[in-house]
């Protein structure tokens, strides 16, 4: 645990920042380099805990791993999957993401996590992953997939509304099923459906065949994976954190934006812009300005519910009242982040209580003091835009942050002019 006290704003926030790649993305790019028929070379491959343990769980089933001087990797997929101990760690993708690859091994793999992912749910995956005809022991983590070198897959129905991840995690591997997958979600609505884009698009870059084929069903066909050299985009959300150091601060922060990208670029800047920022796009890059005042706003961020933390921290500071709506599932992401925000917001000052999906915010005059981080690196993100505005702000374990960036602490203080 390391204690940091968020630097606050001496003035405005000027600068820019160049953000590491997609967490997203590099796990899909990790996972599907490993069921690819040959060599795959990643560039700008995201390096933090999320992702170095993703290469230690396919690491662990086989797959190579050569990294080279210019900071590429190059991931060597085996002749056949090889079972094996897991660790998790706290990420969503390698929890849920890899297990399909296990089925497809010839014996057991022992899945095991942080004791905060235990809680996270995982079942519908490990359901639909059983219909696809894998055998499976456990709910949760701690669990553990008996592969038998295949799997059949064919069509399968689960209850997607806990998390995106239970669809892409499916979709991912399911062009290696014999019968390829039909998989339908049958609950209430789907999450963050832009990472269900993403994982397609990746598919398909890689010459299988996936698409939507109703509104709560997709289809991948069998064959094989493309070996492919692929470039990581870098994190928009990630970006998010450091763009909205504008707004409260009447600054001007810039980062790398793609022309193209799958990520929920365009969501992610309405976010912005309706809690007060200027979005200025030029060739390649985003540049977005703040005025000092935070605009109160009620926010639908079901497509992008990552944004929760950063939005609400910017929501008690704002110059009235605020909501967040659509993010029910987030009581199950790395800590349940709307009892954790009503929490430490309130206890700093806010006037904060928990929707049936989502977040009221009251602003009020907020104070330094203790910010519980909960192990997720998102409430750290959020503890350190509090900070920029007021004084004092000391989270307990900016550790948390290595989860999806390597130095968050160096690029935040190099922004901040800490
Ligand atoms: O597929 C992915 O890479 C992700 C999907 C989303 O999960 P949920 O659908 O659980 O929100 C997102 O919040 C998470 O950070 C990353
Ligand atoms: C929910 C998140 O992560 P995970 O991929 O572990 O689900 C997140 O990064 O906000």
């Amino acid at each position: 645990m390391t204690r940091w006290v968020a630097p606050t704003a001496a003035g405005p926030v000027r600068g820019s920042v160049i953000v590491p790649g997609s967490k997203s993305a590099t796990a899909r790019a990790h996972v599907l380099a490993a069921l690819a028929d040959g060599p795959s070379r990643l560039v700008g491959a995201l390096d933090a805990r999320d992702t170095r343990l993703m290469r230690g769980a396919l690491a662990t089933l086989g797959v190579g791993y050569t990294d080279h001087d210019d900071g590429t990797v190059t991931v060597t997929p085996p002749d056949a999957f090889r079972p094996g101990a897991v660790d998790v760690g706290l990420a969503g993708t390698i929890m849920r993401f890899v297990p399909p690859l296990a089925a497809l091994a010839e014996g057991t793999t022992a899945f095991t996590g942080d004791r905060e992912a235990e809680v996270r749910p995982v079942a519908p995956l490990l359901d639909g992953l059983a219909q696809a005809g894998a055998r499976i022991d456990g709910r949760a983590l701690p669990f553990t997939v008996h592969g038998t070198g295949s799997v059949r897959g064919g069509e399968a129905t689960i209850d997607a509304s806990g998390s995106s991840q239970f669809v892409s995690g499916l979709l991912l591997s399911a062009a290696r099923f014999d019968e390829g997958l039909t998989l339908h979600h049958r609950g209430e609505a789907v999450p963050s459906r832009p990472h269900i884009g993403l994982t397609l698009a990746m598919l398909r870059d890689r010459g299988v065949g996936a698409e939507e084929v109703g509104p709560a069903s997709w289809r991948v066909e069998p064959g094989p994976i493309d070996a492919r050299d692929e470039t990581i985009e870098p994190d928009l959300v990630n970006a998010a954190v450091f763009l909205a150091a504008a707004l409260p601060t009447a600054g001007a922060v810039t980062v790398a934006w793609p022309r193209h990208t799958v990520q929920a670029a365009d969501t992610i800047l309405g976010v912005l812009d309706a809690l007060g920022g200027v979005v200025t796009r030029t060739d390649g890059y985003v540049t977005v300005s703040g005025t000092g005042r935070v605009k109160g706003a009620d926010l639908d961020l079901t497509d992008a519910s990552e944004l929760t933390c950063i939005a609400a921290a910017l929501l008690a500071t704002a110059d009235g009242p605020g909501s967040i709506r659509g993010v029910a599932h987030i009581r199950g992401h790395e800590t349940d982040r709307l009892a954790a925000l009503e929490t430490e917001l309130s206890q700093r000052g806010a006037g904060v209580h928990q929707t049936a999906d989502g977040l009221a915010i009251e602003p009020r005059p907020l104070a330094g003091g203790a910010w519980g981080t909960y192990a997720d690196h998102r409430m750290a993100h959020a503890g350190a835009v509090l900070g920029l505005s007021v004084p004092g702000v000391e989270l307990d374990d900016i550790g948390a942050t290595t989860k999806t960036m390597a130095d968050f602490a160096g690029l935040w203080s190099g922004l901040v002019g800490a």
